[in-house]
């Protein structure tokens, strides 16, 4: 057997040797029925459900489905465990570790893919005549949804037309009819850009979805790299070995070799159909929230036998589009502003601000180096992030000192309500893209896609000039260390 991070069926299988699995082999309902589960599982960090016995699977076992694939564990030594099995990381791996190998790639050259005559994914393969999306266990995932949302962890495959760049991203679709696929494409999603490229050349843009790809790819897929790359190169160097790839039978795309199903055809630059509503990553659900988007054509399916299904029942907290889409692109973010020779440590997405914010860790030596003021360094981050895409999902970057970790929710919210004077220490950009998905922007009183993003200052004016003048109120902080250690030493024969 392959490793997990490399196979999706290792993965699967790693997942049942850690304790993290549960398997349903009861039938299950596709119609809302298996995203119920999913969702007491994610909003509980209960173990991954494997549904395999769904209502209209075929007779060759297409298809089972594997509900919160990259969700939390309740053990708190291995929250993070699934999303560290996707990288060949120890399941005890912090949060820290996982980033740090997310961005790890950077700095090597990239492992281009190997192309393999064949693989699993090829053991059946289905023409149009063989199959109909809406008799096959495509899942509905909120009452309130526009369609069966067949598409939430799969791994869209576009290359751009003059054929240097290659796209790896998740992007959402529903099934709109038996072969037919509508997904959001918006912009300044790489999809979107490589869909308007052939767009301009009135071609219809070929196209492969893969579920259940390698796990290491799946996370960059996720992640807002570089446009231009290509991430099957990046994963390669972040893994330190190929990826396999084999062609596509209906057009000249690659897809991993080992993945589960994939979903093969055109994606038209003409016809659009109507998508949404759909149950958000910030846990909303509008109705009447649809809008035109790309009619995908499938041509073929080919897929392993039993092949699985992941699913992300997105919505509330803590799913994928929280511990993948927030903490991936604060990983980007950070190595943006490191590499512009900013004086920042570390950088993540809060669960509990739903991702819509970054908490960057300033190091404030440095900083006091750089002899600026708040206003210069404020704006010198907002404009490097605000107006690049790696930012366009958050609305608030808070700048803390070397004193908060910012992985951890409860010093981040003590720097910003104690250190951020509101409105003063806040510097605004309403001339930048703007996120619409969040409510206040797609439901708000102002334009959806413009704007409503704030720099919060949570630096204290002496951290920009002569250093902490403060002790912290706390067991830390305000004790001599010789006596926090005869308290600790005695802790037991006190009596607690
Ligand atoms: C892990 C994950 C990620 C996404 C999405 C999902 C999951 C589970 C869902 C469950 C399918 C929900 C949805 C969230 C909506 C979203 C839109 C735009 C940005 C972020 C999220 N979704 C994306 C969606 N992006 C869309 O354009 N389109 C999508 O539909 N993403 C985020 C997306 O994969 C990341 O932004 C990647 O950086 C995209 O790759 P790229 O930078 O373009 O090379
Ligand atoms: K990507």
């Amino acid at each position: 057997m392959a490793l997990a991070h490399m196979e999706f069926r290792a993965f699967v299988q790693a997942l049942k040797d850690d304790g993290d699995l549960v398997e349903i082999n009861e039938e299950c309902d596709p119609n809302l029925e298996v995203s119920a589960i999913i969702r007491k599982v994610v909003e509980h960090d209960e173990r991954a459900p494997l549904f395999n016995n769904l209502k209209g699977q075929n007779e060759n076992g297409l298809w089972r489905i594997l509900g919160a694939p990259n969700s939390l564990r309740s053990d708190q030594r291995h929250r993070y465990g699934r999303l560290a099995r996707h990288l060949n990381l120890p399941p005890t791996s912090s949060m820290k570790e996982i980033l740090d190998k997310m961005v790890s790639a950077k700095t090597v050259a990239p492992i281009p893919p190997k192309i393999v005559e064949t693989g699993p994914c090829k053991e059946f393969c289905l023409t149009p005549d063989q199959f109909d999306l809406n008799q096959l266990p495509s899942p509905t995932l909120h009452q309130a949804d526009g369609g069966k949302y067949v598409q939430t962890y799969g791994m869209f495959i576009v290359r751009s037309p003059d054929g240097k760049w290659t796209n790896w991203s998740i992007a959402r679709a529903m099934v709109h009819d038996k072969n037919h696929l509508v997904g959001l494409v918006m912009p300044p999603q790489h999809i979107a850009v490589i869909h308007r490229m052939w767009k301009e050349q009135g071609r219809d843009m070929p196209y492969a979805l893969a579920f259940g790809v390698p796990p290491a790819a799946i996370m960059a897929a996720s992640m807002p790299l570089p446009d231009g790359l290509t991430e099957a190169e990046y994963i390669g160097s972040m893994v330190h070995s190929p990826l396999e790839l084999v062609k596509c039978e209906t057009n000249d795309l690659f897809v991993p070799s080992t993945s589960e199903i994939v979903f093969e055809g055109t994606c038209s630059v003409t016809e659009t159909a109507s998508e949404g509503p759909f149950g958000e990553m910030h846990g909303y659900v509008f109705r009447g929230d649809s809008h035109s988007m790309p009619v995908y054509t499938v041509n073929m399916i080919t897929h392993r036998k039993d092949p699985i299904m992941p699913v992300s029942a997105c919505g509330r907290l803590t799913d994928e589009t929280h511990t993948m889409i927030g903490p991936l692109a604060a990983a980007e973010i950070g190595y943006i502003l490191k590499s512009n020779g900013l004086p920042i440590n570390e950088a993540f997405s809060p669960f509990e601000s739903q991702v819509t914010w970054v908490a960057l860790q300033v190091d404030t030596d440095k900083l006091r180096a750089m002899k600026t003021t708040a206003e210069a360094f404020c704006r010198q981050v907002g404009d490097l992030i605000f107006r690049g895409k790696p930012g366009s999902t958050i609305h608030r970057l808070l700048l803390v000192g070397d004193d908060i970790d910012v992985y951890d929710f409860k010093e981040v919210i003590w720097a910003f309500t104690t250190r951020c004077r509101p409105v003063m220490d806040e510097y605004s950009y309403e001339d930048v893209p703007g996120f619409p998905l969040i409510p206040y922007m797609g439901h708000g009183n102002g334009p959806a896609n413009k704007g409503g993003k704030l720099v919060c200052d949570c630096l204290l004016p002496v951290e920009y000039t002569t250093g902490k003048n403060w002790e912290a109120a706390d067991f830390k902080g305000s004790f001599p260390p010789e006596l926090q250690q005869k308290v600790l030493d005695r802790w037991q024969s006190y009596g607690f």
